[in-house]
């Protein structure tokens, strides 16, 4: 179990239609790390650690008259993620190939089938960018080639890059957590050869790959990519997700900046995932 002391903080938010991306977008890059919409707002979650006083002074659009936003906060327990887990958590399956389920679900019938613990990582199948993530793994063509997963939460995607016939993945995640449950569910799959690193785009220095997956956010993703395009081998392949198809525009021009052209987009509920090529 987690001892991550985490801080929710619940805005409630008027119109809620444009105001709430708006807000996350810009929490994410002030450090919150994860955010549930709500019916009136947004709840965000920052670790304590990462929280001063002065956590909310560049979020502009409080300042904003546009929106109407208030917000309460307070400290949240450590929780049993498995207790949560095993009352909260249903098994998924994608495209009926790949499914993603608990270690207490029963065996499904799909080809891929991905046991999960996932506690506090992000990375269950049940979110739309880990869903796209997951429909474009199923089609891409991984078969004995070299793949990297940044920002790889419970290892979801490398764990299915693994199954389908990738002959070495690394798996990277900024997050301690991340870092340890993808270590564990690498194990629970038997799919040895991902290796998990605890770190961030600065462990890539002359690293290559012929196949990039990256489910982080808009802001990291526009700093990085250029680090991804030079990573890449010759006719490589780089998928990105963790946006909302209003930030396609800027994501796509600056991964044409770094020589990658658009092969193509899934989109689930205004969330997308773009595919790119070298
Ligand atoms: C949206 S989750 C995606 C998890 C999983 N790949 C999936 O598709 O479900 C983003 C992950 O990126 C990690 N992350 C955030 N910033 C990062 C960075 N600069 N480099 C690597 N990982 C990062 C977070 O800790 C989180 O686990």
């Amino acid at each position: 179990m987690s001892n991550t002391i985490y801080i929710g903080y619940y805005f409630t938010v008027k119109p809620i239609e444009s105001a709430v991306e708006i807000l996350i977008a810009e929490l994410g890059y002030a450090g919150f790390e994860s955010f549930v919409e709500t019916e009136t707002g947004v709840t965000a979650y920052i670790q304590k650690e990462e929280w001063h006083e002065d956590i909310l002074k560049d979020i502009f659009v409080l300042q904003s008259d546009e929106f109407e936003i208030s917000y309460t906060h307070e400290d949240i327990e450590p929780v049993n993620w498995n207790v949560e887990w095993e009352k909260n958590f249903n098994p998924i399956v994608v495209d009926d190939l790949c499914s993603v389920r608990a270690p207490f679900h029963a065996k499904p019938e799909t080809i891929y089938d991905i046991i999960i613990e996932p506690k506090m990582s992000f990375g269950t199948g049940h979110h739309e960018t880990t869903h796209m993530m997951l429909q474009h793994l199923l089609t891409a063509d991984v078969k004995d080639k070299t793949v990297l997963d940044m920002g790889c939460g419970t290892g979801v995607l490398a764990i299915l890059a693994a199954l389908r016939g990738a002959k070495q993945i690394d798996a990277i995640d900024i997050d301690n957590w991340c870092y340890v449950n993808s270590l564990e569910n690498i194990e629970r799959n038997n799919v040895p050869h991902v290796n998990v690193y605890e770190g961030d785009a600065s462990l890539l220095d002359n690293k290559h790959y012929d196949v990039i997956i990256a489910n982080i956010n808009r802001n990291i993703l526009l700093n990085d990519i250029k680090i991804y395009a030079n990573c890449l081998n010759e006719n490589g392949t780089l998928y990105l997700s963790g946006f909302y198809d209003i930030d396609s525009a800027s994501i796509e021009k600056e991964c044409n900046k770094n020589g990658l052209v658009f092969e193509s987009k899934l989109e689930r509920n205004n969330w997308v995932a773009l595919q790119f090529k070298n």
